[in-house]
């Protein structure tokens, strides 16, 4: 195997909400049928590791109890992730990895936490007790990519302030109950609030991450270059959950 990916899933242990970890599944099983190496670190609390030496950094989406636990870690390791954002590493964010790369979180009970502050968004919990559960559908563009993305969502906090969203909220709540778009994606960062989770039921999505994270070191790498995979499961997931929400697939 000539091509090798090499990925950190930042607090593996503690962020892993509906199906998070299946994110990274389906990223080995896209670059290993492709024969490109599949190199997953693990990065927790303490663990000391320079992040700028990944293609890709994953964080999955946390209960506040974790997010609130993680933050004085992730805060030391501002200065690193900056270097490994301007050295192209890409970077997948869902659902409390999304909500702590903005200015603040303000938790359930009330408690603000700080974020890391790369982007102007932040997060309050809006409506008490009242949090955006379900499954929803996005029509995004990735680059030069126009996707509908399919996911599950459940999550108190409210995101506003992005200046740059994920995708237009066909079906489902997105950054906040009215906010009718969803997520984060400025080219070098994508953040959603998509579970579910969200690199199966999106092969493309799965296929466009492993494209921007290859770039790092293949800076003439296009998407086009990656081996088209087929797999029927993928197909039928997305026409089970399309269906039920009366939304036609147009991929
Ligand atoms: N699903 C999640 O990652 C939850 C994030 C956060 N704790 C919230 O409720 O908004």
């Amino acid at each position: 195997m000539e091509q090798v990916l090499k990925v950190c899933w930042m607090y593996h242990d503690i962020m892993d909400l509906y199906g998070d970890k299946g994110n990274i599944m389906t990223l080995k099983k896209r670059c290993l049928d492709r024969h490109i190496g599949f190199d997953l670190h693990t990065c927790g609390i303490g663990q000391k590791d320079d992040l700028s030496n990944y293609d890709l950094i994953f964080l999955g989406g946390g209960a506040d109890k974790e997010q609130i636990s993680l933050i004085p870690d992730l805060l030391q390791r501002k200065e690193n992730i900056q270097k490994a954002m301007d050295e192209h590493t890409f970077i997948l964010l869902i659902c409390g990895g999304y909500q702590l790369f903005g200015q603040y979180y303000i938790a359930a009970d009330g408690k603000k936490i700080a974020g890391l502050g790369f982007y102007p968004y932040y997060t309050d919990t809006g409506k008490m007790g009242s949090r955006c559960i379900g499954n929803i559908v996005i029509d995004a563009q990735l680059d030069e990519m126009h996707t509908k993305i399919i996911g599950f969502e459940n999550h108190g906090g409210q995101t506003l302030g992005v200046t740059k969203p994920l995708g237009k909220v066909l079906s489902g709540c997105g950054n906040a109950f009215d906010a009718g778009f969803e997520g984060f994606y400025d080219g070098k960062v994508l953040g959603t609030y998509l579970h579910g989770p969200l690199l199966p039921k999106n092969p493309d999505v799965a296929d466009f991450v492993i494209y921007k994270a290859l770039k790092k070191r293949n800076p003439d790498l296009q998407l086009k270059d990656l081996s088209p995979l087929t797999n029927p499961y993928d197909q039928a997931a997305r026409e089970v959950l399309l269906t039920r929400m009366h939304i036609e697939d147009d991929n």
